[in-house]
């Protein structure tokens, strides 16, 4: 069983292209005994990481483990639940994001995040990747339509929509909304991008679309992932973080942590003997 399950998840590791050296890349977010508590129930407990610069990073674990929470907390979505609080340090290239002083809207900006269910706005294609721009601003037709162009490319959507810009974002399928919702958070010129099981209602073509996306996207940004879906982390991660319980049981490369994980436990998930 063990040996089967490895046997397909290694097949399907990041291929060499998409490598990215681990031990030369810089610290994007490091995070040091990071304790999070909604009211009167503590999730997260001691959690100590670092993620790489350039790197795809994915969260895996049971339901309920507290992947989402720790996710949210790395651009204080978090914060918006009342009553919360934590304890450690979540810095960003070297700085605190839970300063007094941070501002965060900049870090809002700086980290993006796509969720789970693709929410595009009612509005335009067009719209819904410059309405960042145009919140920060930018009235410019010219560089709105540069800049919505480069974001199309960049989320792998351009040649399907070039011809209906002006077209309802609600008439694209699915697979396509996810990626206009990636299109818009690239249109703030992020350098993080938090993916909250972004594949997870689409269909096997369109998730594979979206993994060759993170793939690329990531010579380019610092890509967090929560995926229920083990082969997925397998196939787009360079690192992979295991939670249960709210505790970090085991965070190393990926093809390590699937193909010799070093906790008991982790085998005991990895190969399906719960979870
Ligand atoms: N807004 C909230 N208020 C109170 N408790 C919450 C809230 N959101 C999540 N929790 C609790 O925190 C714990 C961690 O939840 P979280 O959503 O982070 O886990 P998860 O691993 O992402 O789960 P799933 O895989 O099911 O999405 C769970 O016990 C959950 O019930």
């Amino acid at each position: 069983m063990t040996r089967m399950f490895t046997d397909i998840v290694t097949a399907r590791v990041p291929s060499p292209k998409s490598a990215v050296n681990l031990a030369l890349a810089k610290p994007k977010f490091t995070l040091q005994n990071v304790n999070f508590w909604y009211p009167g129930k503590q999730v997260l407990f001691d959690i100590s990481l670092v993620m790489p610069e350039r790197s795809v990073v994915a969260f895996i674990g049971p339901s309920g483990c507290g992947k989402s929470t720790l996710l949210r907390m790395l651009n204080r979505m978090s914060d918006h639940v009342e009553g919360v609080r934590h304890t450690g340090t979540i810095n960003l290239d070297g700085q605190s994001i839970y300063n007094k002083d941070s501002n965060l809207v900049d870090l809002r900006r700086r980290v993006g995040m796509v969720f789970q269910k693709s929410n595009p706005f009612p509005k335009s294609i067009f719209e819904n990747v410059a309405f960042g721009p145009r919140m920060a601003g930018q009235t410019n037709r010219r560089v709105l339509d540069e800049l919505v162009e480069r974001c199309l490319r960049q989320a792998a959507l351009w040649d399907e929509v070039k011809d209906r810009l002006n077209a309802s974002a609600l008439a694209l399928s699915g697979g396509q909304q996810q990626r206009l919702c990636i299109a818009r958070s690239l249109a703030t010129d992020p350098q993080v991008l938090l993916m909250d099981e972004p594949a997870s209602a689409l269909d096997p073509k369109s998730t594979a679309k979206i993994e060759d996306l993170i793939d690329d996207l990531k010579a380019t940004y610092t890509i967090v992932i929560v995926t229920h879906n083990m082969q997925q982390a397998a196939r787009v991660s360079d690192i992979t973080a295991f939670f249960f319980e709210g505790v970090l049981v085991e965070a190393g490369p990926t093809r390590q942590l699937f193909t010799k994980p070093s906790k008991k436990q982790t085998e005991d998930y990895i190969t399906g003997r719960f979870g």
